[in-house]
């Protein structure tokens, strides 16, 4: 890594001279950075609208962010130019961007993350990530073979954990999940998977499952729209990066029912789960559950029950499983899900504080040392008397693309009034 370099709000091309020249300019007494473009390799950067800009160098690639709102229409891209090669790159961008970029700065992180504060929004929707050199994004290169980055928006504190529930065909996990939304609409939200088998009687699209062709699935896996996807029962199946977000931007903490592949994959991820494997009391009556749902036809039984051995065998390798429940009585197998929940619920006192703050405006950010970055704020967004000063601090980050980035710690340098009491 060279360094960094921060423009926030710069009108796209006819800028970028200027752009560039500082870069080299900022870099005088290190080693050449060469990234003074001549008119063609401006010109193929390929940006004629206004909007804004900033370009930050890691080793020998310098990425772009640039985003525009036009009237109803708004766009956020991501561009690479490399160094070695002398052109720009389009990657293949994962994780869910922000809604739209007015104005933003951007800063390198140690660990291959541009932190990018978005202007002229409030706190909590400001901190996002952008993934350009991270041990995911890398994985991901060599998957796709593409260049990579992947975006992740930034939570302040710890929110709690999504919580992930797998278990055999039958066991009854959609059972006790449905209790738990029944009794709790606003705590908990339900992850809509996705899947290419056919819907069951009752079953709503968008409600139970998104169903949809395995062509447009598979599609969508390879452009990396899923968080972890299997094979379960002769059908594909996936959790959404976009079926997470919706959830978490409501509020409440996210379920996910997934089978053990998909639960092996997100342990693999960046979302940091909480995972439960539901078991039955025995074999026997696994079958007799099943068999009582009366949704499938023996033939896929059989496939069901084959398949339920193996999950119960692997269900016990180590460091998968949080906590194993038995679901012989439902009543009792509820309560144990609703008491081990709620101790993973305690509040974190950051991310409660926190709630306080989200109304603040951001107006500008500048680096301090040490994971430190300065937020410049106004609790109206535009008012200079009620100006102030929140410092960030990421040096306890968790998570990251595709999820979202948590630990974000934010401590108050001055006084924004009632809003910033408490941090
Ligand atoms: N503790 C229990 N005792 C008796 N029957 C139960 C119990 N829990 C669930 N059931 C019943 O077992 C059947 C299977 O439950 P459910 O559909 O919730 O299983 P599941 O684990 O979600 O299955 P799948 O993975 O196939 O979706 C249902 O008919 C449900 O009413
Ligand atoms: N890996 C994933 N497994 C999933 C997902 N959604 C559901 N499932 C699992 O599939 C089986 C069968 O479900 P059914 O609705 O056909 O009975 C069950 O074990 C579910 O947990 C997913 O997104 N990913």
């Amino acid at each position: 890594m060279i360094g960094f370099l921060v423009f926030s709000n710069m009108p796209c091309f006819k800028k970028c001279a200027v752009m560039f020249d500082l870069l080299e300019i900022d870099h005088q007494g290190e080693e050449a950075p060469e990234y003074v473009l001549n008119s063609l390799e401006l010109a193929a950067c390929d940006s004629e609208s206004t909007g804004c800009r900033t370009a930050t160098i890691v080793g020998n690639k310098m990425y772009v962010v640039e985003g525009s709102e036009d009237g109803s229409k708004s766009w956020i891209n991501v561009k690479i130019f490399d160094k070695l090669t002398r052109s720009w790159v389009f990657p293949t961008v994962l994780g869910i961007k922000p809604v739209q970029l007015k104005g933003h700065s951007t800063l390198l992180l140690k660990n291959g993350q541009l932190l990018i504060v978005k202007m002229d929004s409030t706190l909590d929707g400001c901190i996002w990530f952008l993934e350009v050199d991270s041990p995911f994004v890398k994985e991901q290169k060599k998957i796709l073979g593409t260049e990579v980055v992947a975006w992740s928006k930034g939570v302040i504190g710890n929110a709690p954990k999504p919580i992930v529930i797998s278990g055999p065909s039958g066991v009854g996990k959609g059972t006790l999940i449905n209790k738990l939304m029944k009794e709790f609409p606003s705590r908990y939200g339900f992850s809509v998977s996705h899947t290419t088998r056919a819907p069951r009687e009752k079953e709503l699209d968008g409600v139970h499952y998104h169903f949809t062709e395995r062509s447009i699935m598979e599609k969508d896996i390879r452009d990396g729209k899923f968080l972890e996807f299997a094979s379960v029962h002769g059908n594909l199946y996936g959790t959404s990066i976009e079926a997470v977000e919706v959830v978490t931007d409501s509020g409440k903490r996210c379920i996910l029912d997934i089978d053990v592949q998909g639960a092996r994959s997100v342990r693999a991820s960046s979302l940091d789960a909480i995972f439960i494997f539901v078991t039955p009391p025995s074999f026997e009556e696994l079958e007799k559950r099943l068999r009582a749902r009366g949704t499938e036809t023996e033939e896929q039984v059989q496939k069901r029950l084959r398949n339920a051995r193996a999950e119960l065998d692997e269900a016990k390798s180590p460091g998968l499983f949080n906590h194993i429940l038995v679901n012989d009585d439902l009543e009792s197998c509820y309560e144990n899900l609703k008491k081990l929940l709620a101790s993973d619920e305690t509040a974190d006192p950051l991310y409660q504080s926190s709630v306080k703050i989200l109304k603040a405006h951001v107006s500008g950010m500048e680096s301090k040392a040490d994971h430190r970055t300065l937020i410049h704020c106004s609790a109206s967004g535009t008012n200079a008397a009620t100006h102030s000063l929140l410092m960030l601090d990421t040096s306890s980050l968790k998570g990251g693309a595709p999820g979202r980035t948590r630990g974000l710690g934010v401590y108050a340098l001055g006084s924004l009034g009632d809003g910033l009491n408490g941090i």
